[in-house]
């Protein structure tokens, strides 16, 4: 059976910790592949900033280049709330020979109890999860935790220092930087 980790995100941007937890998760449980799932209407999460094709594209330009790293578009094209429960489900009847995981951070781990039909969905899949610094990683579900450097970064530290002008150089992948800069988005102030 081809077992694939799902990387669910909002990916605004995507950022060198979402490829370490991808690479982690692949290599620590041998993983075929991980696709990274920008959502459409994030759950618990107010978006602004760039719309989810940006989102998308920004995911794309991010996994470019690497073998195993895959984009799962599905959310995106199915609009509305992205519930994960809706979307596990129907990659599962899409892909019966497929074994899922679901590769989660910290955060995301403690916010499981919270999810939309979260004691359904932990029946259906099987999480892995990766250390954020800040949280404590408890919780009354099943998540493999697996051994992984911890980053002190996110999305909205990036946002906030292209609306401040600041660098995000080796924070973020080459390509997801230039598009940002070519798409002015996050309130880019960079001239060129
Ligand atoms: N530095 C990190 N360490 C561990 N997990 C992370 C890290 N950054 C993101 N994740 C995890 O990746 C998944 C997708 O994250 P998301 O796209 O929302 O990025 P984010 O940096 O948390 O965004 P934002 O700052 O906008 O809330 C979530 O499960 C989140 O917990
Ligand atoms: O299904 C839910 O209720 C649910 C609640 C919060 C988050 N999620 C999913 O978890 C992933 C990480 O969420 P986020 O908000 O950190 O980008 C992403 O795929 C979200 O759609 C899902």
């Amino acid at each position: 059976m081809k077992k694939v980790g799902i990387l669910g995100g909002t990916f605004n941007p995507p950022h060198l910790g979402h490829l370490i937890m991808a690479n982690e998760a692949l290599h620590s449980t041998g993983l075929d592949e991980v696709r990274f799932m920008p959502n459409y209407i994030a759950p618990h999460k107010e978006v602004s900033g760039a719309t989810a094709a940006h989102r998308l594209e920004m995911t794309r330009l991010a996994v470019m280049g690497h073998d195993k790293f895959q984009v799962e578009d599905f959310e995106i094209r199915q609009g509305g709330v992205s519930y994960t429960f809706d979307t596990v489900k129907k990659l599962i009847e899409r892909e019966p020979d497929t074994e899922f995981y679901f590769i989660i951070g910290g955060d995301s781990i403690e916010g499981l109890p919270t999810w939309y039909r979260i004691d359904d969905l932990a029946k259906i899949i099987r999480f892995i999860g990766i250390r954020r610094p800040g949280y404590l990683h408890d919780t009354i579900y099943p998540v493999l935790l697996i051994d992984s450097p911890e980053l002190h970064l996110s999305s909205t530290m990036l946002r906030d220092r292209v609306a401040e002008g600041g660098t995000i150089s080796f924070l973020v992948p080459e390509k997801v930087e230039a598009f940002i800069r070519k798409e002015r988005l996050y309130g880019s102030k960079y001239d060129d």
